[in-house]
């Protein structure tokens, strides 16, 4: 600035290119990356500090907007391997992501992209500059609100439209929204996991053979389920109970998967309830899990903030054993509706929620959380094996 000049107020605030709209009216602006345009979605925070990658392309996240409460999400850029859905069909995971920092370059020798140019190519809209603990902080008094997301470049929002929008959006309670994520054809499955040098792996000698419903199911609990010595055929999520059985599985596997469990249930329970009565060994994941639970006869329940991130606490009540888990979840079995012929088998040590199940006759078996993590610690790995111990010892009996 030139000395003769009067100096200016001093520093002027930046037009905001995208807003989020929470149902109660609070109006968050920021700035917009990724797509242009409108999502909505019910707002919820995830703590985990790394692998947004796979955070944001799990399916279980669909019709879900994250906030981030770790500050920098894509310096380390993304790449075509840590993708966590299946069905490549469309853009499936979180619709929208909120973050504190801006995207920088990134810097990893595993990046092949920037993460907001693929945000905008999988059509999913951001907002950063947001006060992240603050969002994180209204969540956790006021539980997970709906939305509406905007990212506009010139700036101009109507904030009242926007309003009425989110106000008018539809309750997480009660959406099925397994049928916009779920394969819409019968898979085979035979990858393993990622190693240093040699990427991903091949099961050539599978010794037993694992129907999987996909219900939103994970690469990575694909992976390790192949890991673990097994040929898995993926099907969609409403295959009947005597399709599945005619593919002659040693075990089915019940997947993760967005929306409320007990919209879901409606197709999904019966047919777990028919594998139950013939005793094929069974495990189910997050809302395989809770859909375990609504075929024993139990019930789900909305929770208040939920959990999601990939460090909570989880006790093995078999073992006593603690493990460190990744979590993605709004709803859960309530424990006191259990028949007698079920166990509960793992609780949150943060809330006492329920993360775990198990049938007295010993066929059956399931978790709350992600024991795949990917991302997240590893410390729940065993339960793949004990599903193939369960698999060994059905398949001699
Ligand atoms: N990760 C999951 O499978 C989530 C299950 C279910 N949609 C929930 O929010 O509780």
């Amino acid at each position: 600035m030139h000395a003769t000049e009067t100096p200016s107020s001093g520093w002027e605030e930046p037009r905001a290119t995208a807003v989020l709209v929470l149902a109660d009216g609070t109006v968050i602006k920021g700035f917009g990356l990724g797509a242009t345009g409108e999502a909505s979605g019910e707002v919820c925070f995830n703590t985990a500090m790394t692998g947004y990658q796979e955070i944001l392309t799990d399916p279980s996240y669909s019709g879900q907007i994250i906030t981030f409460t770790f500050p920098h999400i894509g310096n380390v850029g993304v790449n075509d391997e840590d993708i966590e859905s299946v069905n490549a069909a469309s853009s499936i995971g979180a619709c929208a992501v909120v973050l504190a920092a801006d995207i920088t370059t990134p810097s990893n020798w595993r990046a092949t992209r920037n993460l907001d140019s693929w945000l905008k190519s999988r059509n999913v809209i951001g907002i950063s500059g947001v006060d992240t603990r603050a969002l994180a902080a209204l969540i956790r008094s006021k539980g997970m609100p709906n939305a509406i997301i905007a990212h506009e470049p010139s700036g101009n929002f109507n904030l009242k439209a926007l309003e009425s929008k989110a106000k008018n959006l539809p309750s997480m309670d009660g959406l099925d929204l397994v049928p916009g994520v779920t394969s819409t054809q019968r898979l085979d499955w035979d990858q393993t996991t990622w190693t240093l040098g040699e990427g991903y792996g091949k099961q050539e000698n599978p010794n037993y053979h694992v129907v999987a419903i996909d219900y939103g199911v994970k690469r990575n609990i694909l992976r390790l389920i192949a890991n673990a010595g097994c040929k898995v055929t993926v099907v969609p999520a409403t295959t009947s109970a005597e399709d599945i059985l005619a593919l002659k599985p040693d075990g089915v596997f019940l997947s993760n998967g967005p929306g409320d469990p007990a919209a879901t249930g409606q197709y999904a329970v019966p047919v777990i309830r028919t594998l139950i009565a013939k005793k094929v060994p069974l495990f189910g994941i997050c809302l395989g899990h809770q859909m375990l639970g609504l075929a024993v006869g139990a019930s789900t329940t909305k929770m208040h903030q939920g959990h999601h991130g990939a460090n909570h606490p989880v006790k093995d009540k078999i073992t006593g054993k603690v493990e460190i888990t990744s979590m993605n979840h709004g709803f859960a079995v309530d424990a006191s509706t259990l028949p007698e012929n079920v166990v509960e088998t793992h609780v949150s040590l943060f809330d006492g929620t329920n993360c775990g199940i198990a049938l007295t006759d010993g066929m059956a078996f399931s978790v709350q959380h992600h024991p795949e993590a990917s991302p997240g610690p590893q410390d729940s790995h065993y339960l793949f094996d004990r599903f193939v111990e369960l698999m060994a010892k059905s398949k001699a009996a």
